[in-house]
């Protein structure tokens, strides 16, 4: 059963079209992504989701409610990370907490929570001090510490390093695994790619496709290439006629093999049972950048990656 549905939704700034005409919905306990470049209107979509924003034309209904109209209860259910300025600098980690907290009629065990997204040693620092992973970790239990059922996370691991971005996506899906549907904002390929069950592209404030990582690379590359050398000679005929491959080219000592299916395994079964190894073997296979290049006609632009 969708938990938001989001349908025709169009939004404008005086004469800027953010949203021309989006609509998606989310299953409950999914993680959704919306991924697109600057400005296609990523935010403002998510906004209309949590109620800051009201849309000029179009519904959405997340859990039942008009986000507008029952923010109250909305707020309730959906947790929301903050941006870093709606913190005061000299805040603890634990005092935000508690704050949070008390805005909630169930909220969760503060000390627990702080276990789970590794706070408890931070407890005591100050907000301005924490590193950027750590900033990130303490918005996230700040979108979490009311239980709600949803959460939103935006722009999640913009400017973390890349361990600090391994150990985000690991605490995401341990929100999943507690049940919590999260719609996940990002420009990102790798993180839409590693995290999401299904994700919407969105370019220019309209959706191009919805589909889960593998069917939209799927969408516009069915085909894998294989590179290596053999460790004896090889005729190519023997690979050329498998059921799989398309294509066999050579390359100096190295032999490329164009194909569908389980290739890898096919080639390198076929080339064991000629006691021939593949060395240097290399896979290429299309990525959900390529993915988005064939959609949209255009690379994505990460400048504020
Ligand atoms: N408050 C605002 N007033 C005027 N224009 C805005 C406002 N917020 C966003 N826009 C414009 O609306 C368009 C969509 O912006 P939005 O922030 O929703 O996109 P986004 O996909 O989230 O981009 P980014 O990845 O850069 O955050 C952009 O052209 C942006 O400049």
């Amino acid at each position: 059963m969708p938990v938001i549905e989001v349908t025709n939704l169009h939004k404008r700034y005086g004469t800027t079209v953010a949203v021309d005409d989006v609509s998606f919905t989310v299953e409950e306990g999914e993680i959704f992504g919306i991924l697109g470049p600057n400005g296609a209107g990523k935010t403002t979509t998510v906004e209309c989701i949590e109620g800051l924003r009201r849309p000029d034309s179009g519904t959405v209904t997340v859990l039942g409610l008009d986000p507008t109209s029952d923010r109250g209860q909305l707020r309730q259910v959906v947790g929301a990370q903050l941006q870093e300025s709606e913190l005061p600098e000299n805040i603890t980690v634990a005092e935000a907490i508690d704050l949070y907290a008390s805005f909630y009629p169930n909220p969760a065990d503060p000390a627990e929570l702080m276990a789970e997204l590794g706070l408890t040693e931070k407890r005591d620092t100050r907000f301005e001090k924490l590193s950027g992973g750590q900033k990130q970790r303490l918005s996230i239990a700040l979108a979490l510490v009311g239980n709600p059922k949803i959460a939103v996370l935006d722009e999640l691991t913009t400017g973390l390093d890349p361990q600090a971005r391994r150990d985000t996506w690991q605490l995401v899906e341990k929100v999943r695994a507690r049940g919590v549907t999260i719609v996940l904002v990002t420009h990102f390929m790798d993180e839409a790619e590693r995290l999401c069950d299904r994700l919407a592209l969105i370019d220019g404030g309209r959706v191009v496709a919805i589909d889960s990582p593998a069917g939209l690379i799927g969408r516009v590359a069915s085909e894998q290439t294989l590179r290596f050398r053999p460790s004896s000679p090889l005729d190519e005929s023997v690979l050329a006629t498998l059921p799989d491959v398309t294509d066999v080219t050579r390359d100096g000592a190295h032999y490329i093999v164009t194909g569908t299916g389980n290739l890898p395994y096919t080639v390198v079964t076929t080339l064991a049972a000629h006691d021939v190894v593949a060395a240097e073997l290399r896979m290429d296979q299309a990525s959900l950048e390529d993915a988005f290049v064939a959609l949209t006609g255009r690379a994505l632009d990460v400048e504020a990656a």
